[in-house]
């Protein structure tokens, strides 16, 4: 089980994320110049500054060589994960329904906080269970969920976490912390499961995303 973790000019999250996917497969960095994803059996898209964030979080890094592979990896089933600033690039290119405005709150908001699962029926949370709590660190200036049709995402299962009870970092609607496409092979979140992974961060939580991916690939 290979994990590749794609690389953009401003992401500053990669490393981590290679040691995260380390600990339960293999991982390799992929640069976003190259659309040959090397055959790996998942990709993460993982947190940062991509373009430095200019124009909005994700516009620019979405018309990167290596997200028309992406986008032709995750519709043939492919677990993609979106983690932050990977998030808001797979919302800009429409691998994942809505987007991410600024912050309530107009700043950056960096803690530790808890994160509900809500759908553990996904290529990226079947390791955990339903209603389960999180410890993950946030981090972000433009992390407030928004869809319009948010209705139609809670009726298809396609919102996966939530803030736990008064701990929304940057007032997503409903507490929405991170969503999946209608097969639920892609999935992003705005917390950062690539940092709690190990008990010297003070949670390993975050390990079970990527050990469901694992447990995806072995089931495909
Ligand atoms: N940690 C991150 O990935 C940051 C995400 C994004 N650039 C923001 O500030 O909203």
């Amino acid at each position: 089980m290979k994990f590749g973790v794609l690389q953009f000019p401003g992401s500053c999250d990669e490393r981590d994320a290679v040691d995260a996917c380390a600990r339960v497969g293999e991982a390799e960095l992929l640069w976003h110049r190259d659309p040959d994803l090397k055959g790996v059996d998942a990709v993460v898209v993982p947190g940062g500054f991509s373009y430095g964030d200019y124009l909005r979080a994700g516009a620019i890094a979405r018309f990167s060589p290596a997200m028309e592979s992406v986008i032709a990896f995750a519709d043939a089933g492919g677990p993609v994960l979106g983690i932050c600033n990977g998030f808001q690039v797979l919302c800009e290119a429409g691998l994942l329904p809505g987007a991410l405005l600024r912050n309530v709150s107009l700043r950056f908001h960096c803690e530790q906080i808890g994160v509900e699962v809500v759908n553990a029926d996904t290529a990226w949370t079947r390791a955990a269970s339903p209603g389960e709590r999180l410890s993950i660190p946030t981090k972000h200036g433009e992390g407030r969920f928004y869809a319009p049709n948010l209705d139609e995402l809670e009726a298809n299962g396609q919102v996966v976490f939530r803030y736990a009870p008064g701990e929304n970092p940057n007032g997503s609607e409903r507490d929405v912390a991170g969503v999946c496409n209608l097969q639920r092979n892609v999935v992003g979140l705005m917390p950062h499961p690539e940092h709690a992974v190990d008990t010297l961060t003070g949670s390993t939580d975050g390990l079970k995303l990527f050990a469901s991916a694992v447990a995806a690939i072995a089931t495909h």
